[in-house]
């Protein structure tokens, strides 16, 4: 059955008139994707079977080791064949550019909000609770809490808990933005367990780990199942505690509103609850109050490990780079000084700091985390690529090839596949300081998708900037980090190890991220 299925595949493909390379198993087969890179590595053994489609594009994100030679060697499309569906994946800017825009036309694969014009009134409302009041908040609560992450891993002798640590700055950060709800920083060894049905932390912390499961099996059915093993009713009563938290919020502002005030906080669920009111008021539809619950799970769904995982990458890239650690230094000390973060200023001070930003930008060049798939669904449709339309069946995976054009050296140089974040900074004519006539740049539309691109790119960009560049200002202001090293290993070795591991050891478990990130411990040192 598999075999035919191909084989119909391969004649639809065909028919496309792209390159096209045949994989025998689909690469999102659940049962395979256990075993995919296992396997594999088994195969790519064997004489002359070991290098073919089957060990190069049978398994999931196979996209991040090939990076642009796939497109290098076949253009701006080809077409991965499958037992399950056709993969097209495009390298080509403008056809990128193209596809973003056509939302109705290639859709997202998997949906994890509304789609249609349901979608509309719910992205004008969300977006418009991303916004500066918002960043301010996002910029002010990441301080204190980088400042304590701080404390903590320079009490310690070496820290293997960089992507921990970094999960709960990002989860403190979104329940402070999004909630109004400050929590103090806890390192790895200094957590105690708490309880997920009265804390509304510990809820939001429980719930965001097992969210996948949640989805899988419904809030509903956890709700009911009092048989199930413990750590289900746990995970229940975390639903339920945090919904009783949401409902609470909602009630308070609503009554806030109705007396003629809001809330004096601006975060993302207070400002909800305002911009739907406000909508309903003007004779629009707003949002029903399951729907603001809705959002608020997106946003803390979407905003947490997508940062969490940039930045334990860029941890480790500046731990490997200590020249880069210099280069940013350069820029705290020249805007900072010696300031204490209490004395840092969001408007004034996030957009001096470029080089900063540019860590994070250079990261999510090169390992992005969340992957974007579109498809065409029902309908056929044309895409122009380079000077050839092509007609895309319907039922096709439409894939933007973010690691090829991420890294293809017509855009990005002939060293785009290092780390450089300096790419990003450009030096004009000088300004008042010799630091303020840099300016980062605009690559190319289509070529730069960390964030995605069109009317459903992600609206928390700029709130994801300011976490990032505040806690990286923080980290190096007055220390520097490394690698430890191990017995009979110097320290150049140390940081080849850790850029080995980088490349080597991340792969996407729900996102794209390191996946032991503690096998390699990092020291502090005061500068
Ligand atoms: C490094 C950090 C981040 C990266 C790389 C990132 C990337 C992305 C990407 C690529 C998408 C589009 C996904 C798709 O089309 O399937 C997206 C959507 C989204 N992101 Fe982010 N994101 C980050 C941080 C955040 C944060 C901090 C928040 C909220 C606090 C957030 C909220 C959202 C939401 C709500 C969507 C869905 C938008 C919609 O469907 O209209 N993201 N993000």
């Amino acid at each position: 059955y598999s075999m035919s299925q191909l084989a119909q595949n391969y004649l639809a493909a065909r028919k496309i008139g792209l390159p096209i390379r045949m994989i025998p198993i689909s690469h999102t087969n659940p049962i395979w994707m256990l075993v995919d890179r296992r396997v594999l590595a088994l195969v790519k053994r064997i004489p002359f079977v070991g290098n073919s489609s089957f060990t190069r594009y049978n398994y999931r994100a196979w996209e991040l080791a090939d990076r642009y030679y796939s497109h290098a060697e076949m253009g701006d499309a080809f077409i991965v064949a499958t037992p399950g569906r056709n993969w097209l994946y495009v390298a080509d800017p403008e056809a990128l550019i193209d596809i973003f825009r056509r939302r109705i036309d290639f859709p997202r694969c998997l949906e994890l909000t509304v789609d249609g014009p349901q979608w509309k009134t719910q992205r004008k409302l969300t977006a418009s609770c991303f916004n500066e009041p918002n960043n301010e908040i996002v910029w002010s609560e990441t301080l204190l809490l980088a400042e304590d992450m701080l404390s903590y891993w320079t009490s310690k002798k070496s820290i293997d808990s960089v992507a921990h640590d970094t999960r709960t700055l990002s989860l403190h950060v979104l329940s402070r933005a999004g909630f109004g709800k400050s929590f103090k920083f806890q390192g790895h060894d200094e957590r105690s367990e708490g309880n997920p049905s009265t804390s509304y932390k510990d809820s939001l912390q429980l719930i965001l780990e097992n969210c996948i499961l949640i989805m899988a099996l419904g809030p509903k059915f956890l709700e009911r199942a009092w048989w199930l093993p413990r750590h289900l009713r746990n995970l229940s009563e975390a639903c339920s505690s945090f919904q009783k938290y949401m409902t609470n919020q909602y009630e308070e502002e609503k009554r806030a509103s109705s007396q003629g005030r809001g809330l004096a906080d601006r975060n993302l669920m207070t400002s909800l609850i305002r911009a739907s009111q406000d909508e309903a008021t003007a004779g629009n539809t707003g949002l029903t109050e399951s729907e603001i619950y809705g959002n608020m799970f997106v946003f803390n769904f979407a905003g947490h490990d997508t940062t969490a995982h940039t930045f334990t990458f860029a941890i480790f890239f500046l731990a490997a780079n200590p020249q880069v650690q210099d280069w940013v230094h350069d820029e705290v000390r020249q805007v900072l000084g010696d300031r204490k973060s209490s004395e840092w200023h969001y408007n004034e001070d996030f957009p001096r700091l470029k080089r900063c930003l540019s860590i994070m930008l250079e990261t999510l060049r090169l390992y992005t985390p969340v992957p974007v798939a579109k498809w065409t669904d029902q309908e056929a449709q044309q895409l122009k690529v380079g000077d050839k339309t092509v007609v895309i069946p319907p039922s096709t995976m439409v894939i933007p090839s973010y690691a090829s054009v991420h890294t293809d050296p017509k855009y990005w140089g002939s060293d785009s596949l290092t780390w450089r974040p300096s790419r990003w900074i450009n030096a004009t004519e000088s300004t008042t300081t010799e630091h303020d006539s840099e300016q980062l740049i605009n690559p190319q539309r289509g070529t730069f998708l960390g964030w995605s691109e069109g009317s459903r790119d992600c609206p928390g960009r700029k709130f994801s900037q300011v976490e990032f560049v505040a806690t990286i200002a923080t980290l190096v202001q007055e220390w520097r980090f490394d690698p430890t090293t191990e017995p009979g290993e110097s320290i150049d070795d140390a940081r080849r190890r850790v850029s080995h591991q980088i490349e080597t050891d991340s792969a996407p478990v729900l996102l794209l991220q390191m996946l032991h990130p503690e096998r390699a411990p990092l020291v502090w040192s005061r500068r």
